[in-house]
């Protein structure tokens, strides 16, 4: 039984105070969070100006998680605008979402830059949220299958069992993402089976039972729980359904009674 894992991607919304505020009424009061986060594992991926506000807002041991929205594949050094693996591992940051659409297409991420990143966070013990996706051009003209390949082999090229146990996928259909069509469930369904039988092709069917694989595109409270009824959807990352408490908040209750 996999553990459903719901992460918040909030992209370039909220600076430290918004994410002050989020977090007080969404983690602050007792009872708000109560028997949820046993049932599944929530994350947060704030900007990361707004990261030391969430690591105050939730302590380092929260079971709320925060997570990274990118990160540097190098250590130190020339590298303007970038941010190391070791400086959010010193403001507890546990997950990193590498490879999302949005980076892939307006910041000119390949595979190949995906695969170092991925490399570099397993190295540095943080687990990586690896997202792949099709265009709606990609589907339509029948590549769906080899673009998902393609994505998930050379995002994953030299990353052992090991590392892979620590591997979180999202499947992002860029077409479902902020556009408020969310994939059929049917759609949903059996592109992340398809991703879990390349999986079991590069790993093995055990590593390919154990990988979360998240949905994302347009997922609300109104749609998680038929998305998290199916077999091979495991979560959600989930963007403009995040940036207010209450609706995140739902969103958590349906996707924990869908998975019970
Ligand atoms: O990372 C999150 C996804 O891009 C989904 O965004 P969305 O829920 O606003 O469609």
């Amino acid at each position: 039984m996999r553990k459903p894992i719901i992460a918040a991607n909030w992209k370039m919304n909220k600076g430290p105070r918004e994410t002050e505020d989020f977090l007080n009424t969404f983690a602050g009061q007792p009872g708000k969070l109560d028997g949820l986060t046993g049932q599944a594992d929530v994350v947060i991926a704030p900007p990361f100006v707004s990261l030391p506000a969430a690591v105050a807002s939730l302590n380092s041991a929260s079971a709320v998680a925060i997570a990274a929205q990118n990160m540097s594949d190098q250590d130190s050094g020339a590298y303007t605008g970038e941010v190391s693996a070791m400086m959010l591992k010193e403001l507890y940051v546990r997950y990193v979402i590498l490879g999302h659409s949005e980076r892939r297409t307006l910041y000119g991420e390949t595979d190949a830059v995906i695969n170092a990143k991925i490399k570099k966070a397993c190295e540095s013990n943080l687990k990586p949220i690896f997202c792949i996706g099709e265009t709606l051009e990609e589907r339509e003209g029948g590549k769906l299958e080899t673009v998902l390949r393609t994505q998930i082999t050379g995002g994953l090229e030299g990353i052992d069992e090991k590392d892979m146990k620590e591997v979180v996928i999202a499947y992002e259909p860029v077409w479902a993402i902020g556009t408020g069509v969310v994939a059929t469930t049917e759609q949903a369904q059996d592109a992340h089976a398809f991703v879990r039988s390349v999986v079991a092709d590069l790993y093995s069917q055990e590593v390919a039972d154990k990988v979360r694989i998240q949905y994302g595109g347009s997922m609300k409270a109104a749609n998680a729980a038929e998305l998290l009824a199916q077999p091979d959807i495991d979560g959600g990352l989930v963007g403009g359904a995040s940036l207010e408490p209450g609706s995140f908040l739902d969103l958590i209750k349906a996707a924990v009674s869908a998975a019970e």
